[in-house]
C-alpha cells in the first residue's frame, strides 16, 4: 500500500511555527526565495549596461540586514518549507512535485538561468543536485535517516534550461539499511539524463 506523500503535517507545523517564532510572515519567506530565485536569473543573464555597481550597494545592504538574523542550523527556515514547491530554497534547481510517496516520486523539473552550462544546456552538476533533491523526496517520505552514498549520472541528451521537464524516481530494491534507487530527467518523451543512487539509512545515534 503506498503512502501518499506531499507534505509532512508534523514538519511543516513546526516551520510555520519557526516563521512565526522568528516574526517572520509565511508567505514572506515564499516571495523571499522565489523572488531570490528570479534574481539569481537574472544576474545569470545580465549583460553590459547592468548597474552593477548600485545593485552591489544594494546586496550589501541586503546581506547587513539579513546578518542580525543568522540563527543555528535547527533553528533555519530555509529548505525546510514542505509546504512550499520549492520548500523554500534556492539551492536546487525548481522541483515541483505532483506525487512522493514511500516507492516513488515524479514532478515538474525547471532549470532556470542561473543553471546554465553552456550552449543552453544545464550545468552537468545541477542535474545530479535535482536528482538528489528528487530522491531524498522519497527516502524521507519513508520517515528515513538517510544519505546519499552514491548518486551516478549518465548524461543522454542537452538540459534544456527554461523550460518545464518531467522528473520521476523511484525505489528499485531495498537491503538492510541500503536503499537503491533510479530517476529519469525527460524532456517530452526525449530522456535528458537518468540516475542510480544509493542510500544508507543512517545507523542510531549516527550525526
Ligand atoms: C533523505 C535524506 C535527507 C537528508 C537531508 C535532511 C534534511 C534535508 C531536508 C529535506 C530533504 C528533502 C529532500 C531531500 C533533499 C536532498 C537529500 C540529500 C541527501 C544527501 O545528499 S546526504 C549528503 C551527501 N552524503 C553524505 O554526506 C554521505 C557521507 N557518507 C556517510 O555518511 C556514510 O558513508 C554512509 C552513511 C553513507 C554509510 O556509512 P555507515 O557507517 O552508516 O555504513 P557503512 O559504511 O557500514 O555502509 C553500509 C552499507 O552500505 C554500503 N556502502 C556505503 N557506501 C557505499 C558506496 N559509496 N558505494 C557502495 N556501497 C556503499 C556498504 O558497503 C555497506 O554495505 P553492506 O552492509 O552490504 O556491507
Amino acid at each position: 500500500m503506498l503512502a501518499l506523500f506531499r507534505v509532512d503535517p508534523p514538519a511543516t507545523r513546526s516551520r510555520e511555527a519557526k516563521c512565526q517564532h522568528a516574526g517572520m510572515s509565511v508567505d514572506g519567506y515564499r516571495a523571499m526565495t522565489s523572488a531570490l530565485r528570479d534574481f539569481l536569473d537574472l544576474v545569470a543573464t545580465a549583460g553590459p549596461g547592468a548597474d552593477v555597481d548600485a545593485l552591489t550597494t544594494d546586496l550589501r545592504r541586503w546581506t547587513d540586514r539579513l546578518a542580525p538574523h543568522r540563527v543555528d542550523e535547527s533553528r533555519r527556515v530555509f529548505g525546510e518549507r514542505f509546504d512550499l514547491p520549492d520548500r523554500g530554497q534556492t539551492m536546487t534547481p525548481l522541483f515541483v512535485p505532483r506525487l512522493v510517496t514511500t516507492v516513488r516520486a515524479e514532478g515538474v523539473a525547471r532549470f532556470g538561468e542561473y543553471f546554465l552550462g553552456s550552449n543552453g544546456a544545464a550545468h552537468g552538476g545541477a542535474v545530479p543536485l535535482l536528482f538528489d533533491e528528487v530522491l531524498g523526496h522519497v527516502v524521507l517520505a519513508r520517515g528515513l535517516r538517510a544519505r546519499t552514498a552514491y548518486l551516478h549520472t549518465e548524461y543522454r541528451a542537452i538540459t534544456p534550461i527554461g523550460r518545464d521537464l518531467t522528473v520521476r524516481a523511484r525505489v528499485d530494491r531495498v537491503s538492510g539499511r541500503k536503499l537503491f534507487l533510479t530517476a529519469e530527467l525527460s524532456d517530452g518523451d526525449a530522456v535528458c539524463a537518468e540516475s542510480e543512487a544509493l542510500f544508507v539509512e543512517l545507523r542510531d545515534g549516527a550525526p
